[in-house]
């Protein structure tokens, strides 16, 4: 035990000597001249100093003066910050595309720069390149796009996956997002313009996770469309056929990911919008044989567990009470099943066997009941009995305000992917909750699909709610100098920790242990007097420590569930043998962050 716990301990003091001399590592390149200025991951612009001008083959290739990285980080913000000024008044997706236009061209150029001016703002950039304008990006893809990002395997690749996967010019690639397009947030099937997502999405793991850009891959899997007016679409860049389907389409995700697994045995894929049936299907075909989850289905359970628990102390109850709440789902698709699914395990936990949760489920088509004709499987443990419906007043597709008056709930939680849907009836009717501060979730995105604005929510339900919604709103000045707080309830709060966690430990798999862990290190970040502020999550500027902490918790419910083979230097009884602090700090330590690395050629 002493020699492990010495090594593990001796690693992180080398890891920590080598940022004391904060000199950036080397970066090894493998080309050189006009090759290097035009790849982003190099490029530096005028920042290259002379010697590795010269180095490089760059004399020349350049004005000759050198610029420094804070000159050009500062002439960047000073050309974001006049496109604001300028676009004053202009109509909000001409703002907010022309502000996504400015990033993606630094991100195409320069992704050093890029990701550092990202960590930096992230709380100002983060619904530029994540939700909500990446959703408009993606419906207007076609006309966008200049140049690829990531890779695209379609159903005409069938048979060809093994090879392809050795297109992609980096030798190692740790992390996968991949989508086949056919739910783009609350947008639908975008087909292969659904790429947008997990370009986003790893963004979002280099800022807050710190995983290296040369090692992420965001990858579409074009089976098709069942979109007609894509199809329709001359412009239209993906495979012109409808979906496949069945064992035709499994065929391609079952051929992707041994692809991937046979390339880097290790890289872990994150499955982002598929439609319900694929995201439920896929999760348990692939979960106990690669290392990957479905964020949908277990990001925003966990990001939501986290908010109603939060809910619970805002009520001034102990956690335990969770077991005893009334909760409202509407939508009842990959996230609104996974938030039921975990907040069930929850329950379990807390009160056992004989734990009755309180729980509601509705659809499109109303309250989901016993009765209900072609009831999926994943929906059946939450469909109510005629007895509870009947003693409620309720029945086979009562409708949801009908629900909301009858049960009195604590928590109204949307992920429908309509926008509206908590209408002023239906807000006003949460005013009679049996909870002294109602909790509503309006969680689907983008902005226009979530089912009420924060606005409409204080306005309606009342000032003493605590309030979530999926994409971003301004807080609500309530008057009297009073203000309603908006959280964000987004998954964008675990997935990364999610991934960075599994990747640092060498995880086989991802099990629900490790998902709990770090929704529970995520509801344990907020303080009780936050939490009377109405504050259920951190402010998203502080994702990079959130998200070592959610990481480290990850690493350590692995270890404990014996998943964890270890990682380079660091093996599973290092690991094993760590204290919490110790492995907060291995996380920290492995998080790359963008400064210009001396760059050295080999051949
Ligand atoms: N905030 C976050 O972190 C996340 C938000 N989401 C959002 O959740 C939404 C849904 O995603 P999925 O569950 O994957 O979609 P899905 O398509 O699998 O499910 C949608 C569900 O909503 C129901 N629905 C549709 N119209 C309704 C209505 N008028 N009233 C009640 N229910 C209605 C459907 O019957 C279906 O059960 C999307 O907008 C997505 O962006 C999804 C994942 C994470
Ligand atoms: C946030 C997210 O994953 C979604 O809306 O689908
Ligand atoms: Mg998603």
């Amino acid at each position: 035990m002493w020699r492990v716990a010495r090594s593990a301990a001796s690693s992180l003091r080398q890891s920590r000597r080598r940022m004391s001399t904060e000199i950036p590592g080397p970066c090894i390149v493998h080309k050189r001249g006009a090759d290097i200025l035009h790849d982003p991951l190099f490029n530096k612009d005028t920042g290259f100093p002379l010697t590795e001008r010269d180095r490089l083959g760059l004399r020349g290739l350049l004005p000759p003066r050198v610029i420094s990285f804070k000159q050009q980080y500062e002439r960047f913000m000073d050309s974001y910050r006049s496109l604001e000024r300028n676009t004053q008044g202009q109509p909000d997706n001409f703002v907010s595309l022309a502000k996504w236009r400015i990033l993606n061209r630094l991100h195409d150029r320069n992704e050093t720069l890029y990701y550092r001016v990202l960590i930096d703002n992230i709380k100002n950039f983060a619904p530029t390149i994540y939700t909500p304008t990446v959703g408009l990006v993606c419906q207007n893809y076609s006309g966008l796009f200049r140049r690829p990002r990531g890779m695209y395997f379609s159903a005409k690749d069938k048979g060809e996956m093994m090879s392809m996967i050795y297109n992609w010019p980096a030798r190692q690639v740790d992390m996968i997002v991949l989508t086949d397009g056919s739910r783009i947030l609350g947008l639908g099937d975008l087909g292969v313009q659904g790429i947008g997502i997990p370009i986003g999405k790893l963004d979002m793991y280099v800022a807050a996770a710190g995983i290296n850009p040369q090692k992420i891959l965001p990858v579409m899997l074009d089976v098709g469309t069942n979109n007609e007016k894509l199809l329709a679409d001359g412009l239209y860049l993906g495979l012109r056929q409808h979906r496949l389907e069945g064992d035709e389409y499994l065929a391609i995700v079952d051929e992707f990911m041994e692809a991937v697994h046979a390339r880097w045995p290790k890289a872990i894929v994150q499955f982002e919008d598929f439609q319900m049936k694929w995201a439920f299907e896929t999760l348990e075909r692939y979960r106990k044989r690669f290392c990957m989850f479905n964020d949908d289905v277990q990001g925003t359970a966990g990001v939501a567990l986290a908010g109603l628990l939060g809910s619970v102390r805002a009520q001034g109850r102990p956690l335990t009470d969770f077991a005893n709440q009334k909760i409202v789902v509407v939508g009842a698709g990959s996230a609104g099943l996974g938030v039921l699914k975990m907040a069930l395990q929850a329950v379990s936990s807390m009160a056992g066997p004989d734990a009755d949760p309180q729980f509601f489920l509705l659809d499109k088509d109303g309250l989901i009941t016993k009765e209900r004709k072609c009831i999926d499987p994943a929906a059946t443990p939450f469909a109510k009995s005629q007895g509870e419906t009947k003693e409620l007043g309720l029945c086979e597709g009562s409708s949801l305000l009908e629900v909301i008056r009858k049960v009195k709930p604590h928590v109204l939680l949307g992920l429908s992917g309509v926008g509206g849907v908590f209408s002023e009836e239906i807000l006003q009717a949460m005013k009679s909750s049996d909870s002294i501060k109602p909790a509503i979730f309006a969680m689907s995105n983008p902005t226009s699909n979530a089912e009420c604005t924060a606005e409409e929510a204080f306005k309606h339900a009342g000032e003493n709610i605590v309030f979530a919604s999926g994409s971003p709103f301004d807080n609500v000045d309530l008057g009297n100098g009073k203000t309603g707080h908006v959280n964000q309830a987004n998954n964008m709060y675990l997935f990364p920790g999610i991934g960075l966690g599994s990747l640092l430990c060498g995880a086989r798999i991802i099990t629900d242990g490790m998902l709990q862990a770090a929704a529970e290190c995520l509801a344990s970040y907020i303080t009780d007097e936050e939490i009377q502020m109405g504050i259920l999550y951190p402010s998203i500027d502080s994702i990079r420590d959130i998200t070592a902490e959610v990481g480290a918790a990850v690493v350590r419910a692995a270890v404990a569930e014996r998943v964890a083979d270890g990682r380079g230097v660091v093996g599973p009884k290092d690991l094993k043998y760590m204290s919490k602090e110790q492995i907060i700090t291995y996380v920290k330590d492995n998080m790359w962050f963008p400064v210009y690395s001396p760059l050295v050629h080999k051949k």
